[in-house]
């Protein structure tokens, strides 16, 4: 796939969860090896998005079609994962491999490699042997986007990765990703940072389950557009 072609296009796609409806006729492309920022308010319907795009919350009307190759890896929150798990952060991020090789057979060498350099990516190798829930919340969110850096696949979704993470640790993740979209990774984050999203290539503007806005940043996130969709006026960055 060429930059700038799409990776994934949904078209008018509805989704509920039960009864309710959290995403409202949603029809957006996904550029290729690109970042796109999902941006929007509280409730809005960011993490729904992604996870149709993941494949996890399925249309129930509408479609999400993908048009390039390869794997899709999602990271969650770190609130969402189990601190009792009794996994190192060197396990967490080796099992981004299994995909690759499947858990049974042995990693290989450039597996360990590519294990090694995403712990040297994420500034976590030094804890790489400490076990997961003795670490704060922001070291473990970073293990979390080192192991879906690791799997090396073709469209990368992250929901929040920087929240409550320093400025080291934001630094270290927005670098991580331009490596990756250089590699070719479509990339795709969850984002309550203006300025985040303001430096993506695309931006998603998400408000009560509807796409208000569709385009590069400069253009979606005007003042008046996150004015109206925080209900505030906001410096946009
Ligand atoms: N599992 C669920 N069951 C029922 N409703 C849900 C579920 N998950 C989310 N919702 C509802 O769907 C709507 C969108 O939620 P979503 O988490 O996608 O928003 P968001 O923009 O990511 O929010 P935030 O910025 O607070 O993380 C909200 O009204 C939320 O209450």
């Amino acid at each position: 796939m060429t930059p700038d072609t799409a990776a994934l296009e949904i078209d008018r796609a509805h989704a509920h969860y039960g009864p309710r409806e959290v995403l409202r006729g949603i029809t957006a492309e996904l550029p290729s090896a690109r970042l796109t920022a999902i941006a929007g308010p509280n409730g809005a319907g960011k993490s729904s998005l992604l996870n149709l795009v993941a494949g996890v919350l399925p249309p129930t009307s509408g479609s999400v079609t993908r048009r390039d190759p390869g794997r899709v890896a999602y990271v969650t929150q770190q609130s969402e994962v189990s601190q009792s798990l009794p996994i190192t952060v060197r396990a967490t991020v080796t099992m981004g491999r299994w995909a690759h090789r499947g858990h049974w057979r042995r990693l290989s060498k450039m597996d360990r490699k590519i294990v090694g350099e995403c712990l040297e990516r994420l500034d976590i190798m030094s804890i790489a042997d400490r076990l997961i829930g003795t670490l704060s919340g922001g070291q473990r969110q970073r293990a979390l986007v080192a192991q879906g850096l690791a799997q090396r696949a073709g469209l990368l979704l992250l929901d929040e990765p920087s929240a409550g993470l320093d400025l080291h640790a934001r630094g270290l993740i927005d670098e991580a990703l331009h490596t990756t979209l250089a590699e070719g990774t479509t990339v795709v984050r969850v984002t309550h940072d203006l300025e985040v999203a303001g430096r993506a290539d695309h931006c998603l503007l998400l408000q009560d389950g509807r796409l208000v806005g569709d385009g590069p940043p400069a253009s979606v996130l005007t003042p008046e557009s996150v004015s109206a969709a925080w209900g505030l006026r906001t410096r946009v960055y």
